[in-house]
């Protein structure tokens, strides 16, 4: 038997016409939901990244503001910057790509987001919240991943889940959004001795490492639902994900691919959580103005 393919292209297109909704009031009240993205360098790959996001924006009908700054711009400038979108009241959200050039400090950057306005959900008030059951926003990654096992109908309580990854970006936050679901949750690092033993005992297995194809259709337990966050640029330009999907196909019970699977849902939840933001700056504005 081969395993259901999870279509995350699809499920976020619906995700973003459901954005698109809340939007369409929301800018009908006198709040058009705003995202601010910072770009610092010439990465190509961010700079399509980037694009893609405000694309997006565009369909839902968010507004956008993209600020692009050449690599040589100074740590202290880039705060000014940040300082001013957190003061802008039309501005909900704020995304700095990552990463950034080296002579910037991404932990200051971050931290230096207001929380209430961090859509990426990786200030260090909004790993706390998340940690301790309050979340604000949940880092888009492994929220469009919940969504998506919520979307397949996979029951996550009393289930066995394993992350392969422990990233404040994806593997760590990944595993708190499955305990806080009642799944009994495993992280896995380099250091794992014996990976494929854990992997194997898997129902939900989340594999977020960066290395191509390292999980193996041996690794995974037949009928197991395997997430691949991975994203792997390989030597002949094509995109590969941290799972080998032709061997994994033969024996989970459902695997999402790459490209196609949890890339496109990371950015429907950007939109979603920068909806989450302007209906909470617009509800605050609303209660002070009485
Ligand atoms: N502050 C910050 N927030 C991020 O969320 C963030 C970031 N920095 N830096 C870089 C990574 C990467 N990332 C992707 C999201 C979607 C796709 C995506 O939609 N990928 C398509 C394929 C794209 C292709 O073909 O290259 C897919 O998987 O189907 C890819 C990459 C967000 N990131």
């Amino acid at each position: 038997m081969t395993a259901r393919i999870i279509n995350g292209t699809e499920l976020a297109k619906s995700v973003r016409q459901e954005v698109a909704v809340r939007a369409a009031a929301l800018t009908a009240q006198g709040t058009q939901p705003c995202l601010a993205v910072i770009l610092v360098g010439e990465n190509p790959a961010s700079q399509v990244y980037v694009r893609n996001k405000v694309k997006a924006c565009e369909e839902s009908g968010l507004r956008s503001i993209l600020e692009h700054h050449p690599a040589t711009l100074g740590e202290a400038d880039l705060l000014a910057r940040i300082d001013a979108l957190n003061t802008d009241p039309d501005v909900h959200g704020i995304l700095v790509q990552l990463p950034l050039p080296k002579h910037i400090d991404s932990h200051k950057v971050i931290e230096a987001i207001a929380a209430e306005k961090d859509v990426d959900g990786f200030h260090i008030s909004n790993a706390g919240l998340l940690m301790t059951g309050q979340p604000l926003f949940r880092p888009c990654t492994p929220y469009g991943v919940m969504k998506m096992l919520e979307n397949q109908g996979v029951a996550l309580r009393g289930a066995e889940a394993v992350v392969v990854g422990a990233s404040n970006i994806v593997g760590k936050p990944q595993a708190m959004l499955l305990l806080q679901a009642g799944a009994t949750v495993t992280i896995c690092n380099s250091k794992t001795v014996d990976l494929a033993a854990h992997t194997r005992r898997a129902d939900v297995l989340v594999v977020a490492v960066g290395r191509a194809n390292m999980i193996t259709g041996d690794m995974i337990k037949p009928g197991a639902v395997v997430i691949d966050v991975g994203m792997n640029r390989l030597d002949n330009g094509k995109l590969a994900g941290d799972v080998d999907f032709a061997s994994a196909v033969e024996v989970a019970g459902a695997i999402t691919p790459v490209p196609g699977g949890v890339g496109p849902m990371t950015i429907a939840m950007l939109l979603v959580n920068t909806m989450e933001a302007a209906e909470r700056s617009a509800g605050s504005a609303g209660l002070a103005a009485r």
